[in-house]
């Protein structure tokens, strides 16, 4: 059960750095940390992460992403926005102020490097081939490529660190999500939200619920997000009792978080808290300046990264209670993309 937070808690995973893992106590002692973190608030900062990039890095890659021209960032534009391209599922979003003034966003989104040749044995016909290709700017515009895989494969590790840990703490075996990283679709997203002026961002402070916002409530989808989030603001996370708590900026952590799967996969024992993404305002000063970026060419508004770790498309998911209930992972997010504004147009799924 969610409970009435008022900050997110937060939980130094330094262990998991060392060369040879963490000793059996202190696997056990952040493994009932996590557990409880996750039975309550089902949102935390992590610390002291194993990762070879300091936040400035990524933050680096994800800018420099954004700030390529219009035309480089629509050349990976999914099928969705631009008819003629084959990519579905990985590529660019742009923003969409026309479909959804309160989901203000732009981003890029990358599997793993090595292709998947399992088909869905759900959705053979899908529109949405979860398992494709990425795709990249040429690497004149965009010498980084090599550097964002990289980011996920890191990222892969450490959730997959987190899992072990997490089923231990479940009464399961270390390797119980084993099967989980078969495959594994886990999704990589450089997000932009633009800065909105103030006269736009409506009356409503933070934490109320007029508040302008840029990503709309949600509970993420699948089982594990880990997140970078920069200094910019606005993420908030809801308490049992309504309230929404702000997530700020904590130097070089990582927020992490619940999916919806997760939640069923712990039979009830984690929680899917409600997020949301406070529009970023638009300061007088930054105002004046030419379109969304400063003098430095840097985008103006927030910059996000989440890693959302998913199993691969065939991936039987089931409560570790055992009951009767389970769901093929394909399904499941194949149902939950009608619901996402990136993924809508004018066609049936
Ligand atoms: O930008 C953020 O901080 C949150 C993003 C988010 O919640 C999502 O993409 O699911
Ligand atoms: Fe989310």
């Amino acid at each position: 059960m969610t409970t009435t937070f008022s900050s997110l808690p937060v939980v130094d995973v330094g262990p998991l750095g060392s060369p040879s893992g963490p000793s059996t106590e202190e696997a056990t002692t952040l493994g009932q940390r996590l557990y409880e973190v996750f039975a309550t608030t089902g949102f935390a900062y992590l610390t002291n992460v194993p990762l070879s990039f300091n936040h400035a890095d990524v933050f680096q890659l994800s800018r420099e992403f954004f700030a390529l021209p219009e035309e480089e960032k629509m050349k990976l534009a999914k099928r969705s926005f631009r008819r003629d391209h084959h990519n579905t599922y990985r590529g660019y979003f742009p923003t969409q102020p026309e479909l959804a003034s309160d989901n203000l966003k732009e981003g890029f989104e990358m599997g793993p490097a090595q292709p998947i040749h399992t088909t869905s044995s759900v959705a053979p016909s899908s529109k949405f081939n979860l398992a494709e290709p990425n795709v990249w700017p040429d690497t004149s515009v965009f010498p980084s490529r090599a550097k964002l895989e990289k980011l996920y494969v890191e990222l892969q590790t450490l959730a997959s660190q987190l899992l072990s840990l997490l089923a231990v703490s479940l009464g399961k075996s270390a390797d119980f999500f084993a099967p989980y990283l078969e495959d594994s679709l886990s999704t990589l997203r450089l997000l932009h939200y633009p800065a909105v002026s103030s006269a736009a961002s409506g009356s409503g402070t933070a934490g109320s619920d007029e508040v302008k916002l840029s990503c709309t409530q949600h509970t993420d989808s699948g089982i594990l997000t880990l997140l970078h989030q920069d200094s910019t603001g606005g993420l908030e996370v809801r308490n049992s009792s309504g309230e929404w708590v702000a997530a700020p900026y904590i130097p070089e952590s990582l927020v992490v978080n619940i999916g919806d799967l997760m939640a069923k996969v712990s039979g009830g024992r984690f929680v899917a808290t409600m997020h949301r993404v406070c529009a970023p305002e638009l300061t007088s000063s930054a105002a004046a300046m030419t379109g969304q970026q400063n003098s430095k060419g840097r985008a103006l508004g927030r910059i996000s990264v989440p890693f959302f770790f998913e199993p691969g498309e065939n991936c039987l998911v089931r409560s570790v209670d055992g009951d009767e209930g389970f769901v093929l992972y394909g399904e499941h997010v194949r149902a939950k993309m009608k619901t996402w504004v990136e993924f809508q147009d004018d066609e049936d799924n």
